[in-house]
């Protein structure tokens, strides 16, 4: 369980995030929309770990993140973030294993060497394996970094549930690879672990998330099953879009035209 209890954030005078509260379960893929500036990354970021200057408190489990050291952080959670930086030329393989350096001190054991194959395997990365990574086209290099945190998580953890975030993981991805990452994400959250997206496609996240979060200027406005939640008003509301809600004819759930 990830559990968010009356996050604010703010930079210099600027309010970015309002009190935030919402509990995200294992099992579960909660998807975060909003518009551009809502506050999206930002929420990630707080409870993924990476900004500490928040007020309120973030759980995992009956943990406080504050108080979870960070290697301890990188056996249990592993985040996708949107421009993964990486300046020198490393083989596809080696970037999917830093994924697992958290897990050993000098050299990956053959567990390690096998979770990484595992994850390839699942990305259909093994044509790439011993490409230069700064060659790979923007969808190339995310099937890397999507390999390299699965196989950062890819074992049951001793140390606890395991909690997986993406901001906007779909970035430069084409049609197949959209809904094959968000079937391997759901497929990871049965496992189960907690799964959160920042997205901004609101049909692929009807399509594939267990619950939305839905945030405008850095304000929760709605939190829910999709189809308990999503209405014309609500799209109107977060984007300032007139949309009409039909019935996916494929799974029976909610689906967006916009006017
Ligand atoms: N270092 C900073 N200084 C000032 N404002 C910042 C800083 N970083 C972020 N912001 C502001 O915080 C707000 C929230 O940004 P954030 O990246 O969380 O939004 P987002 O919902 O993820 O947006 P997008 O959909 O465009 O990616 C934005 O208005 C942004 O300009």
């Amino acid at each position: 369980m990830l559990k968010l209890e009356q996050i604010s954030y703010a930079i210099g005078n600027k309010q970015i995030l309002h009190s935030i509260s919402a509990v995200l379960q294992p099992g579960e893929v909660t998807m975060i929309l909003g518009p551009n500036g809502s506050g999206k990354s930002s929420l990630l970021r707080i409870f993924s770990g990476a900004v500490d200057n928040y007020t309120g408190e973030v759980w995992y489990d009956e943990r406080n993140l504050r108080a979870i050291k960070k290697l301890q952080l990188a056996h249990i959670r592993a985040v996708m973030t949107q421009q993964p930086e990486l300046s020198f030329p490393l083989p596809v393989e080696e970037v999917v294993m830093m994924g697992r350096y958290p897990h050993f001190e000098f050299n990956p054991s053959v567990h390690d060497h096998q979770l990484c194959e595992a994850a390839m395997e699942r990305l259909k990365l093994n044509d790439f394996r011993k490409r230069n990574y700064l060659t790979l086209s923007g969808g190339e290099r995310q099937r890397v970094q999507f390999a390299r945190v699965l196989a950062q998580l890819g074992e049951e953890s001793k140390e606890g549930n395991r909690f997986l975030f993406l901001d906007e993981p779909l970035n430069n991805l084409d049609i197949r690879y959209q809904h094959a990452f968000l079937k391997e994400a759901a497929a990871f959250a049965a496992q189960p672990a907690t799964v959160v997206a920042v997205m901004h496609d609101l049909n692929l996240a009807l399509q594939y998330a267990d619950r939305l979060l839905f945030l405008k200027e850095g304000e929760l406005v709605a939190y829910g099953k999709p189809e308990e939640i999503v209405t014309e008003e609500l799209v109107q509301e977060v984007f300032a879009v007139q949309s009409h809600i039909l019935q996916n004819p494929l799974n029976g759930k909610p689906m967006v035209v916009y006017k």
